[in-house]
Parts: C-alpha cells; structure tokens; sequence
C-alpha cells in the first residue's frame, strides 16, 4: 500500500498507512474560548475497494491557456496518490470535479474538462475515458460499462445548474453510480456544491471518506496556522474579489498585517475617493473597503503606486501612476514597484505568511514584477510560508519559487477559511475513522 508522508509541524514527519487516522486540529488564533475541535476522519486507504466504484471528488479547476492547454497540472498531479491508491487495489474510479465559473449561457465549451482526462492519463500511463456530461446518458452508459482498475472522468459538474444549488436530485444521480464517497477536493472544502455535501449525503450508509491530498493539505496547515509564530502577514490579491474582502475583517483579528494586492486593491482605492479607470472593481463592496479601512488602520496595507496599460494586454501602453490616480481609459494590471518594496521590507520579519492571489496578472510580463519581488521577498524570509490557489500555486511555478515556500497549497479559498478558523461541512459529514 503506497504510503503517504504528512508533516506535522515542522519536524515530525509521519506515514499515513502507519498513522491512518487523521487528527486533525483547528484551532482559531487570537480566540481562547474557542480552543480546539477534534476529529479523525477515514481515509480512502482504511475502505476495501477491489471491484467496487468510488466516486471520488477532486479539484481540476486548473489554470487553462486560449488554447485549452494546461499551464499548471498541480491539482491533477496532486489528486494521483488517491487514484492510484483504488485502481492499484482493483477499484474503479469516477472523478467529479468542476471547472472555473461557467455562466450557462452561450458557449462554454472553454470550461470543458476533456484536457484534464487526456493529462490524468498521460500521468497514469494508462487510458482515462471521459463522458460528454454528468449524469445523462453518456455518464451512465460509460460508468456501468467500467472494469476494475478502470478511471472515468465526468465533464465539468458546473454544466448543471444544480450543482451550485446543492440540489439532491442531481447529487442522487450521481451518487447512484458509486459503492464508496471520496473527498479529494481541497481547493473545494470550503463550499456547500452538490457534489460537496449532498451527494455524501445521499451516500449515507456507504463508506465516505477523505483522500490524501485533503488528509495532507488539512493536516499541514491547521497545524501551521495553529502554530504559527508572528509577526503573521496574510498577503491577498488575484481576480476573484467579491470571495476574498469579506474574509479580510476576519484576518485582521488574526494576523499583524494583511497586504492588498491584485484586483482587490482598487475597490479599496475607490473606497478612498481615488480614481481608477477601468480597473477591475466590486461597486457594491466599496462601503465594506471603507470600514475595512478605518477597522485596520496600519495592520491593512494597500498598495501605494499600482503599474497600468491602456488595455488587457501584454503589448499595450504602461505607465506607474501614484494609487488612486489611474487615467481613463487605464487599468491597474500589477502592484507598482513602490508598493512592492513596502511589501517585501516588511515580510522581510515576518515569521509566517499566509499568500493568496497574486499581485497582478503574472501571466502577463510585465504585469509579473510585483509578484515576482512579493514572491522573493517570502522566499527570503526566515518564514513559515503557505501559498495557496490554482492560479498561485502556478504564480509561483512559473516564477520559479515553489522550492522556497513551506507550502504550496492547491486551495486559496479553502485555506484562507482555515485561516479565519471556520469549519468545512464537506470533510464534517464524512465518516470519522
Ligand atoms: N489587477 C488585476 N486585474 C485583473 N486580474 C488580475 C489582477 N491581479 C491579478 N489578477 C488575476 O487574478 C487571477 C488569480 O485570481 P484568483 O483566482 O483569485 O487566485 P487563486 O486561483 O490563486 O485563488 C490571475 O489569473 C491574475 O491574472
Ligand atoms: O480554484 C479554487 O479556489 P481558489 O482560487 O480560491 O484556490 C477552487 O477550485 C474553488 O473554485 P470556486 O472559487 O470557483 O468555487
């Protein structure tokens, strides 16, 4: 049985086939009263699998290029301990994920999870068969004709509307396929999706367990986030703003600092009065940026200059303007350099660093400086790093940084949750060990 190295601490260094139980401690910093809630959750390893069907949730949502190539496979590689575990042990696997936020109107053939079966079996060196959709009748046909061994990808859970409703007809489609629930997602902990919650739900009386990657990623960061030692920086950015400033109030009770960088930080210079052109900004979270503001004082950082082009592209016009003084027709695509020596003097004392979203459009050079000297300044920290997302995870890839953190978590969502000390209703319901 492959085994699986978990880190507790720093030091300590366990396998999981000679610890299989999980404990998992979280434990709210700054918060006495709320001390620590135990659990100990089964593993895939723990169920017998040989000739029966697990449906096993992962998170492909993987960073896509225009033309549907993969630009970062962490999440897939990541979910392959799980996979192999059941198809080396003669199960069957069905996995379900979703990928990015397809709108259900026009053409969505771009959020398609086809690219990632062809990479699941490139990795796996064996066939991987993929169906058109969920829970019709090319899922089901291409599910009951599986063998031992075998692995099925289902096409993008999203597709069906009922998958963000929760809704427990779809959940009981898909959970009608399978004899064992597996919870590999952790970039996806922290949402109540069907496939999430209702379909461990509808699975009641089936073993549901967790997988490696949520047994190791879990495991890890309450640990470090519990241990962690100050001063304690939370670094914010990326696009997906309306998600990540309401868990800002959070962090401010938590950490000594919270920097804003990437989209978000021009909701807060709107919030200030200033101007951003066409700047990706949230109107109705400017009033929350204003509290934000006055409730952080000196523990929120905001950028002080803010680097733009005059269109969402590499070959546009640039310039640095001071934050707040963003031309029409100009939007800020990266933290400017100012902001980023401010940033990077003060994580130079910072003993852990929570780093989520990355400070402009790294994809982009040369929208990438902010985050590459945000990205050297944690590496030359003496910290304990954790760098969590899709999209950071392959920041720090690409930039050539992933040696030098602690961590690279694949959930920046998930694990800024873990972060403010809230509980994931997908890992509570499965079967403690
Ligand atoms: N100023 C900005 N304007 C537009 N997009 C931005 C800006 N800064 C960062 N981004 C984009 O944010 C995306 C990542 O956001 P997000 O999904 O929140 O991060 P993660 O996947 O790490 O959680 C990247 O694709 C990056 O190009
Ligand atoms: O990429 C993800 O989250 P992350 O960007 O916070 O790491 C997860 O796949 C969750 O996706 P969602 O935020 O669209 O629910």
């Amino acid at each position: 049985m492959p085994g699986l190295d978990i880190v507790l601490g720093l030091s300590i260094i366990v396998r999981l086939t000679e610890f299989p139980t999980i404990q998992v401690v979280f434990k709210q910093l700054g918060n006495a009263q709320n001390a620590s809630k135990k659990m100990a959750k089964k593993t895939i390893d723990q169920v017998e699998v040989a000739g029966k069907t697990v449906l096993m949730r992962v998170d492909f949502n993987v960073p896509l290029e225009d033309d549907q190539s993969i630009s970062d496979d962490r999440r897939i590689r990541m979910a392959m301990p799980s996979i192999k575990s059941v198809i080396d042990r003669g199960g069957r696997v069905i996995l379900m994920s979703h990928l990015g936020r397809p709108k259900g109107e026009g053409d969505d053939s771009k959020f398609s999870l086809a690219p990632t079966a062809k990479r699941l079996s490139e990795l796996l060196g064996k066939p991987v068969a993929f169906a058109t959709d969920t829970v019709g009748d090319d899922a089901t046909k291409k599910a009951a004709s599986m063998s031992d061994g075998d692995v099925l990808v289902l096409e993008n859970l999203r597709f069906n509307a009922g998958e963000k409703k929760g809704d427990g007809d779809f959940a009981s489609k898909l959970a009608a396929m399978a004899d064992v629930y597996c919870n590999d997602a952790f970039g996806t902990c922290h949402r109540k999706d069907a496939s999430m919650v209702a379909v461990p739900e509808a699975m009641a009386g089936k073993p549901r367990v967790v997988g490696h990657l949520v047994a190791k990623e879990i495991a890890y960061l309450s640990d470090a986030i519990s241990n962690a030692s100050r001063p304690f920086v939370a670094i914010l950015g990326g696009a997906k703003v309306s998600d990540k400033i309401n868990v800002i109030n959070n962090l401010l009770g938590i950490c000594d600092t919270v920097m804003i960088g990437g989209a978000m930080a021009y909701t807060f210079s709107l919030a200030k009065g200033g101007k951003v052109g066409d700047s990706l900004v949230e109107a109705d979270k400017v009033e929350l940026a204003k509290e934000l503001i006055e409730k952080g004082g000196d523990k929120l950082m905001l950028p002080v200059d803010t680097h733009c082009g005059d269109a969402f592209r590499a070959d546009c016009n640039k310039q640095v303007v001071a934050d707040g003084e963003i031309p029409d027709g100009w939007q800020g695509l990266d933290i400017g350099p100012k902001t980023a020596k401010k940033f990077a003097d003060l994580l130079k004392n910072a003993k852990t660093i929570v780093w989520n979203g990355p400070m402009g459009v790294f994809e982009m050079p040369p929208f990438d400086e902010g985050t590459k000297a945000v990205a050297q300044a944690v590496a030359d920290s003496d910290s304990t790093s954790i760098i969590g997302g899709g999209d950071s995870a392959a920041a720090v890839d690409q930039l050539g940084f992933a040696d030098s953190v602690s961590h690279v978590s694949t959930g920046g969502g998930a694990s800024l949750a873990m972060l403010e000390g809230k509980a994931f209703a997908a890992v509570d319901l499965l079967d403690e060990a």
